[in-house]
């Protein structure tokens, strides 16, 4: 195959938390779809100097700061690109197509119903995902798991993956729709980790799946418009996640934790590895604390999930 084209991607947001669209002319790659501006890095560019260069040119803004958000490996047919996607909220100047490509501002929410290239299905999902998860804790007594997730919420967590395991059917759908209940009250989305086909009939956003279960699934087994994660601790998990088409992993452990004292961690070096090879967005999970989320970041994650981020003086 030949060299893969490394390409700067500015998913640009303005104040009220929208981002900017431009559609690609007819006669060029990917015509006629939506995309978010950016080009080509050119030989001796950063990525942070190709996006503010491509960004001039194509939407006439200039870029005063920028942050990684991820970035995506993908392989159409006839090429293969490497998305380097970085958030500017930092930037002058009024947005316009300065090539006559129509630009638009699109919520976050109505992303996924953009026609975009295929490569940026794992971009909005970024895009739409917050940088902290809680995991719920082990269950002693429905009231201590139930105000732990209270005072995650009034810490603003905004997503959760409710952990029940071992419990039987009719618990596990009844705590989720208390659970669901605190969680959308507070804008906060829900995955449940449990059988995605036995509790379909739950309102929760999305299921998630332990690494143990990736290889039971023929196809993605969760209807698009709803989430679907995976635990990974390796690269043969990353690869089974990637051909169900989860939209988002939890890479672990990072660090040594408490819950699981027999695993060797993989360091941020081994977490760097595999969010770098993941086409989805990845949370660092084990021993994390929550300013560990810059570091998430800088290592290519879309940020960190533990079970105790949100209880005070605990790791
Ligand atoms: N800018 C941008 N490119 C994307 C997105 N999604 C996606 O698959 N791509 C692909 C399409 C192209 O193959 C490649 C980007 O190249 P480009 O055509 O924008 O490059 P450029 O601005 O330097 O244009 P040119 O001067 O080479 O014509 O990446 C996206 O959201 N934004
Ligand atoms: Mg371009």
């Amino acid at each position: 195959m030949s060299e893969s084209i490394h390409v700067a991607v500015g998913i640009i947001v303005n104040p009220a938390g929208e981002i900017l669209l431009a559609q690609r002319a007819d006669h060029r790659d990917q015509g006629g779809l939506w995309e978010f501006p950016g080009g080509k890095v050119e030989a001796g560019e950063t990525v942070a100097q190709a996006l503010a260069r491509e960004l001039l040119e194509e939407v006439g803004i200039t870029v005063s700061h920028s942050e990684p958000l991820i970035r995506i490996p993908h392989d159409y047919a006839d090429r293969t690109v490497v998305l380097e996607v970085h958030e500017v909220r930092a930037f002058s100047g009024e947005p316009r197509g300065r090539e006559g490509q129509p630009v638009r501002w699109v919520a976050p929410e109505q992303l996924s119903d953009v026609a975009m290239p295929a490569a940026n299905r794992p971009i909005v999902n970024a895009v739409r995902l917050p940088a902290e998860c809680l995991i719920t804790p082990p269950l002693d007594s429905d009231e201590q798991w139930l105000s732990v997730l209270k005072k995650s919420l009034h810490q603003g967590v905004r997503l959760v993956q409710l952990r029940l395991k071992e419990l039987a059917a009719e618990r596990v759908d009844a705590l989720t729709r208390k659970a669901l209940a605190l969680c959308h009250a507070h804008d906060c989305r829900v995955l449940l980790n449990a059988d995605p086909q036995q509790f379909a009939h739950l309102p929760v956003d999305g299921f998630h799946l332990p690494a143990g279960a990736l290889s039971r699934y023929p196809a993605r087994p969760v209807a698009e418009g709803r989430w679907l994660s995976a635990s990974i601790h390796n690269r043969a998990e990353l690869v089974q996640a990637a051909r169900l088409g989860v939209d988002l992993g939890f890479v672990a452990p990072v660090q040594a934790t408490a819950t699981h004292p027999d695993a060797t961690p993989l360091g941020w070096a081994g977490f760097k590895e595999l969010a770098a090879a993941a086409p989805f967005p990845v949370y660092a999970l084990g021993g994390m604390q929550r300013h560990d989320v810059t570091l998430a970041r800088q290592y290519g994650g879309q940020g960190i999930a533990g079970i105790r981020l949100f209880v005070e003086g605990e790791d």
